[in-house]
């Protein structure tokens, strides 16, 4: 069974959302001092490397982490290459063979240098979250931080794609990835309060 990792590694040093927690991992407690273990100490935002968001990240009265029903994240999702656009709407989508399967992975490639942080990315039209319920897709995967453009307040893709019962993950890594049918597994961590989670993101070959 071939995997092909699609989740970018967290490191310390790696770039974060301007303003945000950074990514920092230490040995808190070493195998010298505790006489038999190291033991690790992790602080990091929520949206830091590949990652979902819960609608609590925004929206107030929204799901948390783990409320999120698992069966989203396990199962076929088609991979389409839609390199050099501005922005993707209805009209980008709607010839694609996603018939029978619940999840979309776009490979953007607009995140040019992934040791720095984008300054601008490919982002989703506000009318995709009315298109993706109505081909009975339940998540949607971008290759770059947000769904929406980096400077917006009112995060109109969140919002609609919410609206129509499409959940988020941000972030993979679609570079060494073909277009085509696959499966995909992106579990959230079981964080109660979470308004998202860090993922480990595969696609298995079907
Ligand atoms: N971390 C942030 C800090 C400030 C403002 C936005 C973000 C985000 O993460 C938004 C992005 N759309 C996200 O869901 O990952
Ligand atoms: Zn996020
Ligand atoms: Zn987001």
């Amino acid at each position: 069974m071939t995997i092909i990792d699609i989740s970018r590694k967290l490191e310390i040093g790696m770039p974060s959302w301007p303003g945000d927690t950074p990514f920092s991992y230490e040995v808190s407690w070493s195998k010298e001092e505790s006489g038999s273990v190291n033991v690790g100490k992790l602080t990091m935002s929520i949206h830091m490397g590949t990652h979902i968001d819960a609608p609590f990240h925004f929206d107030n009265d929204g799901k948390r982490t783990y409320d999120l029903d698992l069966s989203v994240y396990i199962g076929t999702a088609y991979v389409v290459d839609l390199t050099g656009k501005e922005k993707i709407s209805r009209s980008d989508l709607e010839s694609l063979p996603i018939d029978g399967i619940e999840r979309l992975l776009i490979k953007t490639n607009s995140w040019k240098d992934s040791t720095v942080f984008p300054e601008t990315i490919t982002y989703l039209d506000a009318d995709v979250g009315e298109f993706l319920a109505e081909k009975g897709i339940v998540l949607i995967g971008v290759d770059v931080p947000s769904v929406d453009p980096l400077d917006s307040k009112e995060l109109a893709a969140h919002h609609s794609l919410h609206a129509n019962g499409v959940h988020i993950l941000e972030a993979v890594n679609l570079e060494h990835v073909d277009e085509g049918v696959y499966e995909l597994i992106a579990l959230p961590l079981a964080i109660v309060e979470g308004d998202g989670s860090p993922v480990r993101a595969i696609l298995r070959s079907i």
